[in-house]
C-alpha cells in the first residue's frame, strides 16, 4: 500500500497558519479542561495514538487515512479519554472542512507541543481521508505494564530506534494518568501543561517504588506524588536507553531538538510526500504577538 499524500494547490502557508491560530486560541480559552491542565496533553495524544496504528510491514494504519475518526479506532480500549481531544477539534474541522482528518489530529499535537512552550515541529499537509473499511483493527497500541524489551520491539514496527523512543517519552512530562481511562493514577503532584524536559529529571531524581494501584496495576509511585508508568521505568532500568534519559535530563536543547524530529517521523510514518510539499514551521500565538 503506497499513502501518497495529494498536493494541496489552493492552499497557502497562510490558510494553515489560520488553523493553527484558531487551535490555538481554543486551547488558551478552553483552560479548565481536565483541572485546569487545559486540552495541550490530551490533543497531544491524540496526535501519537492517531499516527501509532502504522504498521511499516505492511504500511497498514498510521494518520495518512484519518481512520480514528471512525468508531472502530476511536473506541479502541487503548483510545480512551481522547474523545474529548476529537470533541475539541470537532468545530475546528466545521470551520475549514478542507482539511483532511488526518491533517487536523496531527495537526493538533503541533500546535499543544508548540504552544506548551515545547519546540516547533515541522510538518506537512496532505493526508487524505480513508474509507471506513480501511480502519486498522485494535491493539496496534501499546501496552504500559511492561518492561524495556517489550517497549523496544513495538516501537520497531513504527521504525523507531531507541533515541527516538526516549525522545518521544519525553511527552510524558504533560497531562496525567486517569483510573478511568487507562487503570493507572496520578501523577497527583504537578501535572504538567507546559512542554519540559521534567520527565526525565524525575526518572533520575525521584525515589520510585513500586505499588499496585487501586485498579490492581503495578505502577511506581514517589514520595512526592508523581508517578510513572512501568513502561516509563523501564527508561531507567535500561543501559542504552539509560544513557539517553541522562542526555536528555542535562541537555534540554538536545531534548527539544530531538523530540521535534521523532514527532514529525512519527506523525508521518507510512506517508508519501511529493517533493512539492511543503514544510511548515507555524508561528506560536506569542511569536505573533497574538
Ligand atoms: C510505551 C509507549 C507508551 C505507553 C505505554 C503510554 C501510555 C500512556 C498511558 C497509560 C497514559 C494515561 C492515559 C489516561 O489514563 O488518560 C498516557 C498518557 C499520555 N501519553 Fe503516553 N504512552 C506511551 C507513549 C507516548 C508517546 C510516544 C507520546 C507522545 C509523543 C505520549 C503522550 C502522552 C500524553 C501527552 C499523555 C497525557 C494525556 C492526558 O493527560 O490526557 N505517550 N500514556
Ligand atoms: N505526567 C506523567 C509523568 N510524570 O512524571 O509527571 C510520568 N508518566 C506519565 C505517563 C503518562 C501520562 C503522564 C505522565
Amino acid at each position: 500500500i503506497v499513502h501518497m499524500a495529494q498536493e494541496i494547490k489552493d492552499k497557502s502557508e497562510k490558510d494553515y497558519q489560520e488553523v493553527y491560530n484558531a487551535i490555538a486560541v481554543k486551547l488558551r480559552e478552553e483552560d479548565e479542561f481536565d483541572g485546569y491542565i487545559g486540552y495541550g496533553p490530551v490533543l497531544t495524544r491524540l496526535a501519537w495514538h492517531s499516527s501509532g496504528t502504522w504498521d511499516k510491514n505492511n504500511n497498514t494504519g498510521g494518520s495518512f487515512g484519518g481512520t480514528y475518526q471512525f468508531q472502530k479506532e476511536s473506541n479502541d480500549p487503548s483510545n480512551k479519554g481522547l474523545h474529548n481531544g476529537a470533541e475539541f477539534l470537532a468545530p475546528i474541522h466545521k470551520q475549514f472542512p478542507w482539511l483532511s482528518h488526518g491533517d487536523l489530529y496531527t495537526l493538533g499535537g503541533v500546535v499543544a507541543i508548540q504552544e506548551l512552550q515545547g519546540p516547533v515541529i515541522p510538518w506537512r499537509p496532505g493526508r487524505v481521508d480513508l474509507p471506513e473499511d480501511m480502519t486498522p483493527d485494535n491493539g496496534r497500541l501499546p501496552d504500559a505494564v511492561y518492561g524495556a524489551d517489550y517497549v523496544r520491539n513495538f516501537f520497531k514496527r513504527l521504525d523507531l530506534n531507541d533515541q527516538e523512543v526516549v525522545a518521544l517519552m519525553g511527552a510524558h512530562c504533560l497531562g496525567r494518568t486517569h483510573l478511568q481511562n487507562t487503570g493507572f493514577d496520578g501523577p497527583w503532584g504537578a501535572a504538567s501543561n507546559t512542554f519540559t524536559n521534567e520527565f526525565f529529571l524525575n526518572l533520575l531524581n525521584e525515589n520510585w517504588k513500586l505499588e499496585k494501584n487501586e485498579a490492581k496495576n503495578m505502577q511506581w509511585n514517589s514520595p512526592k506524588g508523581y508517578m510513572m508508568l512501568p513502561t516509563d521505568h523501564a527508561l531507567i532500568e535500561d543501559d542504552k536507553y539509560m544513557a539517553y534519559v541522562k542526555l536528555y535530563a542535562t541537555n534540554n536543547d538536545k531534548f527539544f531538538e530531538d523530540f521535534a524530529k521523532a514527532f514529525k517521523k512519527l506523525l508521518e510514518g507510512g506517508i508519501t510526500f511529493p517533493q512539492s510539499t511543503p514544510t511548515y514551521r507555524f508561528e506560536t500565538l506569542d511569536s505573533q504577538g497574538l
